[in-house]
């Protein structure tokens, strides 16, 4: 048997990062062996790649070169983290996967669709997650969440990204793709009202991943 992939996903500041923390911390007390990570990043040349996509100094990246930078920065994540943990029986909870070059990369800055499917096969070997859970607020309570956030910081690390910084029009279409995706897949991804209390939405996704588990299991 191998592991489980479960993907977090959804617009910035939705709450995926807080929740993905909480379902480790309940899988872990339940015995299970569990590996958290996210993209782009996860190893050191993809942290290396993530410094790059994301600082917002670099205003003249074209649509082609972000494609690609998220899809290299994943082909090293997949294969040197990733899929080595899968092999090894452990539960990988990700931080965002290729539904986010699907969102962010094809509906919200306009990258062909089929071109950004294409290289992220190639770049993650064909691997897809077992359960996608997206986190789906209002673009205006999302956003309101990445400047209060950001607010709290002095550091600049915590200040808002290149892709952070776009405007509302660019989230709202981003989110819109999230929502296509959920549609297109109905058999892997799960919305989740994340408009609600932390406890309300890890709840919702425990009781999911419960059953996810003892389907695995059974098999
Ligand atoms: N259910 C919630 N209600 C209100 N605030 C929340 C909720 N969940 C998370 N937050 C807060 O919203 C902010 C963003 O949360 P978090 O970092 O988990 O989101 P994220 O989706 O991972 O963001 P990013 O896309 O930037 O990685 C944090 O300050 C967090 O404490
Ligand atoms: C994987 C991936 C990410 N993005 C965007 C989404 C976010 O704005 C940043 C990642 O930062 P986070 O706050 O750690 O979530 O990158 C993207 O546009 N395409 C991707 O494939």
């Amino acid at each position: 048997m191998e592991g489980i992939f479960i993907t977090f996903e959804g617009p910035d500041g939705a709450g995926k990062t807080t929740q993905l923390r909480r379902l480790a911390e309940e899988l872990r007390q339940m015995g299970h062996e569990v590996v958290v990570t996210r993209e782009p990043g996860g190893t050191a040349i993809s942290d290396k790649i993530r410094s790059i996509i994301l600082d917002p100094v670099h205003e003249e990246m074209v649509d082609q070169a972000e494609v690609l930078l998220y899809a290299a920065s994943r082909a090293q994540h997949v294969h040197e983290l990733i899929l080595p943990a899968l092999k090894a029986n452990k539960i990988v909870l990700c931080d965002r996967f290729i539904d986010a070059s699907i969102a962010y990369q094809a509906y919200g800055l306009g990258a062909d669709l089929e071109t950004v499917r294409e290289v992220n096969r190639f770049a993650s070997s064909g691997l897809q997650a077992t359960r996608t859970y997206i986190l789906d607020v209002p673009v205006e309570v999302s956003l309101a969440r990445l400047h209060q956030r950001a607010a709290g910081t002095e550091t600049a690390a915590q200040q808002l990204d290149r892709i952070e910084q776009k405007n509302v029009e660019y989230h709202s279409r981003v989110r819109a793709g999230f929502h296509q995706i959920a549609a297109d897949h109905p058999e892997r991804v799960r919305v989740v009202n994340a408009d609600r209390s932390q406890d309300e939405i890890v709840a919702d996704i425990l009781s999911d991943c419960n059953r996810l588990l003892k389907e695995h299991l059974s098999v």
